[in-house]
């Protein structure tokens, strides 16, 4: 699925296929460099490779220098050396002569008194022995000297002094001496084998008695670090992937510049496992514009480019045969990360387009213009006429089902549509994309469906089961879905309809709880948390393949910033998908002026009707665990609180807004106060208050009752 990405935007090769199905042109984009670029990038890449051969420290110019730099400072901090080391077999010696060993074992023992005689006798040897030694060597010292050229009494002296140095070199952290005040550890020192181990070690990734075996050394180029590792056989490459937050601290890196892939494939095996270690940030970087903006067209049965990894390669995201479900906090990217599926639907004159926008902004307005139907917000007669249209959408896969049975086996040889089918305006089949962004606006409608049943079923059921029924059974007949929320929780998406959107793509959230619920569970321990992605990582997320039915793995996610698609780009893009519809004569319902919706059959409906309760009666148990688990987290705290342990500092003390708080974990303040209710927060005397000079009395709440409501749950 990843491909390196190229200096340019990915060539954006497109089949506009004629109503024959035959590929009428072939885009293809190039750089032209010239001869002394290419050479120049020529010697580049062989420094690199020469420089890749060298060991891990020697790799990084940072540490280059360092060591330079010591070499450099050897002659001054070497008298200083030779000093300490003199001091030090000073004191041996005199221990020596003093035989303070004998000496404090006896007084430990109280056996000085008995022992003192053979102490004092050998204190008197060594004494004179010492003297003797002295005398001795100084005199023959003397004549060697006077006899020699005095060439090998330097030498000789030499080698004294150096492993005089050797002594008195400082070691940090030895016993009796201060440690000092040094740098970081650097990546390059840690990349030599032993110390690798050692933050394997560290990090838990593998026992103490373990070691790493290196399937390629630790090669530095100009974005990172990056090896291949094999495991001990007792370890796993997913457990590892797991241990990724530890694995980062051991290494001294923030956990987003750290990536770590099971290598699969032949190539690969279990305990196998990539390293990659950026020298910076790399979700930092400027996002690339989508090759979208300046597609002619799109065949929408190709995966649609969606991103780029750390490391650079593009990610592609598959519209056909699954279903996306996007979910962040409010301003994190999410309606922009789902338009580009939906731009690449406008651009494909073949693909029939639904669009829902639960925000009623702008944001969509575009696609108006190609849209077989549009809804322009979550009011409840949109709603209700989104109902009407899912509906229609919901009757025309049961009638695909019904025509794709009775289709000659060389057509259709699975009983799903083929993009021969899809496109041939006979079959009246094309791929159909439904996009709701908001859709918590929509399910969270409880108007009742007719007026006449008050208790009856409400709209944002209906959406819902209509949803669910389409999600479920519309793939095989050419129906995508793509659903944005900003309120990923069980009671809002519930778990049927979750359970059939099988791409996952989680933005930044607030926790771990709300990661899961996007990404499906389980994926928490595996490693995959979006609630660790940074606030300034806008358009960052994690994207994981959960049906299997993508090249996307199901196992582990990819960490992805999306292409960035504005909208002058999207509108661009709409009205060549449009002209490319009115040449293929396949601009239909709203976007041509015909608004009139289809029937739903009642046998259609009794099937809706039958699923909806067969699913809510399987899932009931099911969504209490989902909704429970997001309520509270693994300490036990409420959700409001253990969000609030992460965004309050120790020292804040007194009243603070509620509105102000609210805001720090990103939640409606209505709903915000009622969850603190519900968590037994204690309100002050006066619960509306000035405070931060605010005009009016607001909400406030003190810190010290959050604080005593944590201790107390
Ligand atoms: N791929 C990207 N790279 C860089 N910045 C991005 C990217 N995608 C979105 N952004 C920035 O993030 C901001 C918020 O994006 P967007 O409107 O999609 O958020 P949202 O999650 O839909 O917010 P809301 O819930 O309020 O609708 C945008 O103004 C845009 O500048």
């Amino acid at each position: 699925m990843a491909q390196p990405l190229p200096d340019e935007a990915p060539s954006n090769l497109v089949h506009l296929p004629t109503a024959a199905g035959e590929p009428v042109r072939q885009v293809l984009d190039g750089e032209l460099v010239t001869e002394a670029e290419y050479q120049r990038t020529r010697v580049g890449r062989a420094v690199e490779a020469a420089r890749s051969c060298l060991p891990a420290r020697w790799q990084d110019n940072a540490a280059v220098v360092d060591m330079t730099r010591t070499v450099a400072a050897l002659p001054l901090r070497y008298p200083g050396a030779v000093a300490r080391g003199s001091v030090v077999a000073v004191r041996a010696w005199w221990q020596w002569v003093r035989v303070s060993d004998w000496y404090a074992a006896a007084k430990s023992t109280d056996t000085l008194a008995v022992r003192w005689p053979e102490i004092a006798a050998v204190r008197k040897r060594r004494a004179l022995l010492t003297l003797t030694g002295t005398a001795a060597g100084g005199l023959g010292g003397g004549v060697w000297w006077w006899l020699s050229d005095g060439v090998t009494v330097v030498a000789v002296a030499g080698v004294t002094t150096l492993a005089l140095a050797a002594v008195g070199q400082r070691r940090d952290g030895s016993p009796g001496r201060q440690a000092t005040l040094g740098g970081a550890r650097s990546l390059a020192m840690l990349m030599d084998g032993d110390n690798l181990v050692e933050a394997f070690r560290a990090a838990g990734a593998i026992g103490k008695a373990e070691r790493l075996l290196l399937v390629e050394r630790p090669r530095n180029d100009t974005s990172g670090w990056s090896m291949v590792l094999d495991l001990p056989p007792s370890r796993k490459a997913s457990d590892v992937v797991s241990k990724r937050e530890a694995l980062a601290s051991a290494l001294a890196v923030d956990e987003v510049r750290l990536i770590l892939e099971r290598v699969r494939g032949d190539a690969g095996h279990a305990g196998r496992i990539a390293v990659w270690i950026g020298h910076s940030d790399p979700y930092a970087r400027p996002p690339v514009v989508s090759p979208l903006a300046t597609a002619e067209g799109w065949d929408l049965w190709r995966p649609v480019p969606f991103g780029r990894t750390a490391r650079g390669d593009r990610v592609d995201l598959p519209v056909v045969w699954t279903s996306l479900l996007i979910g962040a906090i409010p301003r994190m990217g999410k309606t922009y990360a789902a338009r580009i599926p939906v731009t690449a639907a406008a651009l494909d004159p073949f693909v029939r387009l639904i669009v829902a926008d639960g925000k009623g902004g702008k944001d969509f307005r575009p696609f108006e213009r190609v849209a077989h139907r549009f809804i322009r917000d979550a009011r409840t007669a949109s709603a209700l006429r989104l109902v009407a249209v899912l509906e229609e959408a919901a009757a025309d896969v049961e009638d695909r089902f019904s025509r794709l049975a009775e289709m000659d086996d060389d057509l259709c040889p699975e009983s799903k549509v083929t993009p021969d089918i899809t496109r041939d305006p006979d079959h009246a089949m094309p791929l159909t994309v439904i996009a709701v962004d908001e859709i918590q606006n929509y399910l969270e409608n409880d108007t009742t469906l007719n007026p006449e049943e008050p208790r009856g079923k409400r709209v944002g059921q209906r959406i819902c089961d209509l949803l669910t029924f389409i999600a479920k059974t519309g793939p095989a007949a050419g129906y995508s879905l793509v659903l944005a929320t900003q309120k990923p929780d069980g009671k809002v998406i519930p778990d049927r309809l979750r359970g059939q959107l099988g791409t996952r793509f989680a933005l930044k959230v607030m926790t771990w709880q709300a990661s899961e619920t996007i990404l499906g569970a389980g994926t928490y321990k595996a490693g995959m948390d979006a609630s660790k992605l940074l606030k300034a990582h806008k358009g960052v997320g994690l994207l994981l393949g959960a049906d299997g039915e993508s090249d996307l793995s199901a196992g582990e996610s990819v960490t992805v910033a999306t292409d960035l698609l504005g909208i002058a780009q999207i509108r661009a893009a709409c009205e060549r998908g449009r002209a490319l519809r009115e040449q293929t004569g396949t601009l239909t319902g709203d976007a041509a002026g015909d608004t009139a919706l289809g029937e739903l059959p009642p046998e259609v409906a009794a099937l809706i009707e039958q699923d909806a309760a067969v699913a809510s009666t399987i899932s009931s148990d099911q969504a209490r665990d989902v909704v429970d688990a997001e309520l509270v987290d693994d300490t036990g705290l409420p959700e409001v609180l253990a969000l609030l342990v992460d965004v309050v500092e120790d020292h804040e003390r007194g009243l603070v807004a509620v509105s102000e708080l609210a805001d720090r974990i990103g939640w409606d303040p209505k709903r915000f106060g009622e969850a603190l209710r519900t968590a037994h927060v204690k309100r002050p005397t006066s619960p509306r208050q000035r405070v931060n000079g605010s005009v009016q009395p607001v909400a406030v709440v003190e810190f010290e009752a959050i604080r005593a409501a944590v201790a107390s749950w």
